[in-house]
């Protein structure tokens, strides 16, 4: 199946997802702590169900690699191929209510996220993107619209900051200083890649962990939107080692080098 076809069944299947949250949403729900503290809620264990009942219906067998089922996996295929999937990510958002957090899928090739499929079910957007095709938004049930970054931002001109809304970074005080006159927009989940890619943002410092499955659909969508996903030295961030869930500090750019 081509990346195209691709997209808009995995765009459904992230859809579906949504609605198996959102069913959650509308009422009460019980919150478990996993062993590493964070919180896990019944819309997070739906949401998995859905996503890998979706995926295991296309044609081929690509190994899954969610948050919610990371024991036995095995890595990627012959082809160097498997599927990154988040699926609640900002679970802390989701607990608020505060309608900022997403589903998220991402097709891994030789380390690299190829296809990306981010959406926020309680605001109604989804963010998609894949190699070859393009990186576009698609709001309620409109038509998709081509998204492209911002570019860098004049001399002297104020940055437009992102940072997460519920996991502060000691160490984050001190890069904005070096950036200079910002202002910062803080935001769950994996949105703030997104609005990066859709230009309303100019960079992501993320100098606090992260894991994998937070970060592999929205860099599709800021890649193929024209900005850069960078560890603090410069290189791209890598899904070569899905044995290893943490990411490295890094930094989302919406401009070219
Ligand atoms: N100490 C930690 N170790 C690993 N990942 C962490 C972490 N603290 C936060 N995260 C990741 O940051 C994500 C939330 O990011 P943000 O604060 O930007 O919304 C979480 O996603 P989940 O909500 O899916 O658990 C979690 O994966
Ligand atoms: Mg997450």
């Amino acid at each position: 199946m081509d990346l195209a076809t691709l997209l808009d069944r995995i765009h459904n299947i992230a859809l579906d997802a949504g609605q198996a949250i959102m069913s959650v949403y509308a009422r009460d729900f019980s919150i478990e702590e996993k062993e590493d503290k964070s919180p896990l809620t019944e819309a997070d264990k739906a949401a998995h169900e859905v996503i890998v009942a979706g995926l295991k219906a296309l044609p081929g067998e690509i190994p899954v690699l969610s948050e919610e089922h990371t024991e036995g996996f095995a890595g990627a295929d012959a082809e160097s191929r498997y599927w990154l999937v988040d699926p609640l990510d900002g679970t802390k958002e989701f607990i608020k209510r505060n309608g900022e957090f997403t589903v998220n899928i991402a097709l891994i090739e030789h380390g690299k996220p190829v296809l990306g499929v981010v959406v926020a079910p309680a605001l109604e957007v989804s963010y998609l993107a894949a190699e070859g095709v393009g990186a576009f938004k698609v709001e309620g049930n409109g038509e998709r619209q081509p998204i492209q970054v911002a570019g860098r931002p004049a001399e002297g001109t104020t940055w437009r900051v992102v940072g997460s809304r519920s996991h502060p970074s000691p160490d984050l005080a001190e890069w904005l200083e070096q950036l200079g006159p910002h202002d910062m927009v803080p935001m769950g989940s994996s949105l703030k890649l997104c609005l990066v890619a859709e230009g309303a943002a100019d960079v992501y410092p993320r100098l606090g962990p992260t894991c994998l499955w937070d970060t592999g659909a929205a860099q599709a969508v800021v890649e193929q939107a024209g900005g850069r996903v960078e560890t603090l030295a410069g290189q791209p961030l890598r899904y070569s080692h899905p044995q290893e869930h943490l990411n490295p500090y890094f930094l989302v750019w919406g401009s070219p080098a």
